[in-house]
């Protein structure tokens, strides 16, 4: 495994068209923002341009403060051939409603946009336009070009006012989400030979098959970081498609592969459910070191795999 390079030759792609919230993380990025940058239309297929080689990494949304996780960017990451999260980037999004000139708030009956906006704006919805439906696209940038197309399905798109300035479309409400506070966290997602180093304040990312339908199963799961005194900051479960009932977990973790506490719990995991997937460790956004018990400390781990060692010369 190898640290991420600095600089790439291949594109680096994200959930398109440009004027996402997707694009403008990507641009977060130091080394992507002086690449190549390549639209995807969904995680799918942002994530098989990684898989193919055609892409050096997709920059994906995978969790919101408000809505909790994308299920399209779990579902293609937790898939497939085995990638790896490289690095996360956590910002606040705005949102703008937007119509072709002429069409005035009250002419509105469905608005295009992306699910987790649209969940970020129902309040606004309610009070200003309570009888809108949402028409449901890939990205809110999408929305927005699909106004200025042949045949558009509704007549108001939700998305950046970056997007409004750049296609001419009337901005009728702006600032219009629910909570100011809210904010997206967006995955770089590369290749499984890269392995971002130790920084201290890192997040590991693992997807767990719940191992058979019996009691104490997750909790046989969650067993494995409790006893090494590792934090979760994220748990989600999405149905693995095979049969009703049988889930996947995708857990988010304090710490990196590299702490002994963390390669130990994942070591257990293996055990417990042999088809977890390790999705990468990769530093935290907001540089927060996590508290670690003193005995699940490096020292204390390998002191003690000495100790066996020790035991069976
Ligand atoms: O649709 C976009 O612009 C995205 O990047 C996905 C998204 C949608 C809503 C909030 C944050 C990100």
């Amino acid at each position: 495994m190898t640290d991420v390079p600095g600089i790439s030759p291949l594109p680096y792609t994200f959930l398109g068209p440009e004027g996402t919230f997707t694009e403008s993380a990507l641009l977060l990025v130091p080394a992507a923002a002086d690449a190549q940058r390549v639209p995807s239309t969904n995680a799918a297929s942002a994530l098989s341009m990684v898989r193919r080689g055609e892409a050096f990494a997709a920059m994906l949304p995978i969790e919101n403060s408000i809505e909790g996780g994308v299920p399209a960017t779990l579902d293609a990451i937790s898939n497939g051939v085995e990638l790896r999260i490289l690095h996360e980037v956590v910002v606040p999004v705005s949102f703008v409603l937007v119509a072709k000139d002429g069409v005035r708030l009250e002419d509105i009956t469905d608005v295009g946009t992306h699910p987790h906006a649209w969940a970020q704006t129902r309040d606004w919805f309610g009070e200003h336009l309570p009888h809108a439906a949402h028409v449901a696209t890939n990205s809110t940038a999408a929305a927005a070009y699909e106004l200025l197309g042949a045949a558009p399905t509704f007549q108001g798109a939700v998305c950046a006012s970056l997007v409004a300035q750049r296609t001419g479309l009337k901005v009728l409400a702006a600032g219009i989400e629910d909570n100011t506070g809210a904010v997206t966290r967006f995955v770089l997602v590369g290749g499984s030979e890269f392995l971002p180093e130790p920084t201290g304040a890192d997040k590991t990312t693992l997807s767990i098959p719940l191992p058979e339908d019996r009691p104490g199963a997750l909790m046989d799961i969650l067993e494995q970081f409790a006893s090494r005194g590792v934090n979760l900051s994220r748990i989600e479960s999405r149905p693995t498609g095979q049969f009703l009932g049988h889930y996947n977990f995708s857990i988010d973790v304090d710490g990196h592969i590299r702490d002994a506490r963390v390669a130990d719990a994942v070591r257990g995991l293996r055990r417990v459910s042999p088809g977890i997937r390790f999705l990468g460790s990769y530093p935290r956004a907001d540089q927060q070191a996590p508290l670690i018990r003193p005995y699940d400390s490096d020292e204390v781990f390998a002191e003690a795999d000495a100790w066996v060692q020790s035991l069976l010369r």
